[in-house]
């Protein structure tokens, strides 16, 4: 175990707890902003760290494809390159083989494809991605996985989500330990119960870092994820972080924490803030929307952000009307913001045993509407 994490509080399921990596600490339950080309898109760094985030995201198969692994650890890695000296987790590039590119091929040793940036091919396999990930200097790297399509029938589930498991166990053997560095398991099983049971106790066995639960957020619905998140954690490690991915809405991340999960990622702030969707303790609002036109009030009054201190939500329609990068780039910085006083929120109520009345306020807050 290279990568400590310590529990602080616990309330129900839920913890409270604090990851340590050789780039800094994360205290969890924990967002992670997607910085997918080495870049939170819109934001400068030091932007991103005084949203209260401390842990980003790096997409291998954008970084794979564009500079590629070789060019950015020549350039010193990716905290040097982006100049993000905390923590960043990595993913495996699988699950954006699968989305983002054409022509591509799975087969035991790996998958086959083609770039969707200038349709080079490319072979990516479990040895590769680990290696990638080790380039890019990542504090938390993925195990290279199959995200099962959803829905799938339970024979397909299954194979996919073995071969998802010998593909973990190449990872293991692949990385290199290191402290303050570490690898996540990732747990597939799609909507099965007993696959998602076998899964985890499969990586249990092998041993990590920390877990992940994928193949969820693909579809399934709320109710469905929250189910398989209740099918997989009682057989999971207790003293390692679990980490949702993809995920999600705010009232997707509180209900994930109650039911045990710590670390999140999701492209909903960043990439809804760059069409103009902001969140606010009452919901979304569409900034484009004509009502707010002559609106002098902040996006949220609730909001200790910059943009909710300095700028009129008539200020931030006209810079969306008049397609000015100004205003993706303020309500990327004010969504951001929102989920980590979100998350500090969460910290704060399983510390203080409160977690369901949090979330009930939450919840009631986000019904009441009227924005
Ligand atoms: O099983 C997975 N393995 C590795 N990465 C993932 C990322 C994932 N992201 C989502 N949902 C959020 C989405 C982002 C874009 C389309 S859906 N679900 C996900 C599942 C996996
Ligand atoms: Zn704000």
């Amino acid at each position: 175990m290279t990568l400590r994490y310590e529990r602080l509080a616990q309330d129900g399921v839920a913890r409270r707890g604090r990851l340590h990596t050789a780039h800094g600490a994360v205290n969890t339950p924990a967002f992670m902003p997607v910085g997918t080309a080495a870049t939170v898109k819109g934001m400068w760094p030091e932007q991103v760290k005084a949203t209260g985030a401390e842990i980003i995201l790096g997409n291998t198969y954008h970084l794979m494809l564009r500079p590629g692994a070789e060019r950015v650890a020549s350039l010193g890695g990716l905290h040097k390159f982006m100049n993000w000296p905390g923590p960043i987790l990595t993913d495996s590039g699988g699950f954006q083989v699968m989305s983002l590119s054409e022509l591509r091929k799975i087969d035991e040793d790996g998958v086959t494809f083609r770039s969707h940036v200038d349709g080079s091919k490319h072979h990516l396999t479990p040895e590769r991605s680990i290696e990638i990930q080790h380039l890019l200097d990542a504090n938390v790297t993925m195990a290279f996985d199959e995200c099962t399509p959803f829905p799938a029938e339970a024979p397909v589930a299954a194979e996919s989500m073995h071969r998802s498991m010998r593909w973990a166990e190449r990872c293991k053997a692949a990385f290199k330990d290191r402290p303050g560095y570490g690898l996540f398991g990732i747990v597939q099983g799609s909507v099965y119960p007993e696959l998602r049971r076998e899964s985890s106790e499969w990586l249990t066995r092998i041993g990590y870092d920390g877990y992940a639960i994928g193949g969820l957020a693909v579809g399934e619905g709320q109710e469905m994820m929250f189910r398989m998140i209740e099918a997989t954690i009682p057989f999971l490690p207790e003293d390692r972080p679990r980490y949702l991915m993809g995920v999600g809405r705010p009232l997707d991340i509180v209900g994930a924490v109650q039911r045990g999960i710590d670390m999140f990622d999701c492209v909903m702030p960043t990439r809804s803030g760059r069409t103009g969707q902001a969140f606010t303790r009452r919901g979304t609002i569409n900034i484009r929307n004509a009502r707010h036109a002559h609106d002098p009030r902040p996006i949220d009054a609730d909001c200790s952000c910059p943009v909710c201190r300095d700028y009129a939500r008539g200020y931030l329609h006209h810079l969306f009307k008049a397609e000015e990068m100004l205003g993706p780039m303020l309500l990327t910085a004010h969504n951001l913001q929102h989920y980590q006083t979100l998350m500090a929120g969460l910290r704060g109520a399983i510390e203080a045993g409160r977690l369901d009345a949090f979330a009930a306020e939450v919840a009631e807050a986000e019904s009441r509407g009227d924005i």
